[in-house]
């Protein structure tokens, strides 16, 4: 297996491989002439994030600047919307639903490295894919660890590191991110705490 084959695969792997250098680089390239990018010139934003990331939809919105390692490992569904910052390390698979929608400052993380200093030294790293489902937000200053899901609905408060797995139908805060509560029928009506809509 090539590294990358082994990152993708979720294996432990050598970051400092030839290809997998050459791939961060043109990604960093594209990152960096996206963010040049006149941002009223949406024709050119798309078609460069639609050539980065591996397969997009019809709606999405990635505001200036953002970043990734690869591009090649990120998939977003239809109506999707990134505010400013949004950083995506994706050594893994990221698979992002419909109707998601993004804070500013967010950050996925799917790469980690070894605790113990020695095994660290090596130069070994690992990356686990992270999944968010249909119709998810997440609050701005987000970090989403490798190895985590997020089921549909959901609402991540903003400043949350989420470590674990959170699931559908809840708004979820903190550090670390746990379930506040579901999400009821109840909450129709309403637009922010008691405002009605
Ligand atoms: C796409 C974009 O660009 S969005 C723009 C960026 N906007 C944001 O990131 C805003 C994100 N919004 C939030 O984080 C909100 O606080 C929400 C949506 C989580 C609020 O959910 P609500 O159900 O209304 O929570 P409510 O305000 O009633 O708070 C309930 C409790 O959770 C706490 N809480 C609310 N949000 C957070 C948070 N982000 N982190 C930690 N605790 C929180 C409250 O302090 C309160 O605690 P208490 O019961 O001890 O008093």
């Amino acid at each position: 297996m090539t590294e990358k084959e082994k990152m993708i695969a979720g294996k432990p792997y050598f970051a400092s491989d030839r290809e997998l250098q050459k791939s961060r680089l043109e990604a960093q390239r594209s990152c960096h002439r996206y963010n040049q990018i006149d941002p009223k010139n949406y024709k050119e934003r798309k078609a460069l994030i639609r050539g980065l990331f591996a397969m997009t939809d019809t709606l999405f919105c990635v505001e200036q600047p953002f970043y990734c390692d690869y591009g090649f490992n990120i998939t977003i569904g239809n109506n999707f919307f990134s505010n400013y910052h949004l950083t995506i390390l994706d050594c893994a698979p990221v698979t992002i639903g419909e109707n998601v929608m993004f804070g500013p400052n967010v950050a996925i993380y799917t790469a980690g490295h070894p605790i113990h200093a020695e095994t660290r030294n090596t130069g070994l790293e690992y990356a686990l894919p992270v999944t968010i489902g249909n119709n998810v937000w997440i609050g701005g200053n987000t970090v989403i660890n490798p190895n985590v899901s997020i089921g549909e609905n959901t609402v991540i408060g903003s400043g949350s590191v989420v470590t674990k797995d959170i699931p559908s139908n809840v708004i979820a805060v903190g550090n670390p991110c746990k379930v506040l509560r579901e999400i009821t029928e109840e909450d129709k009506k309403y637009y922010f705490k008691n405002f009605t809509v």
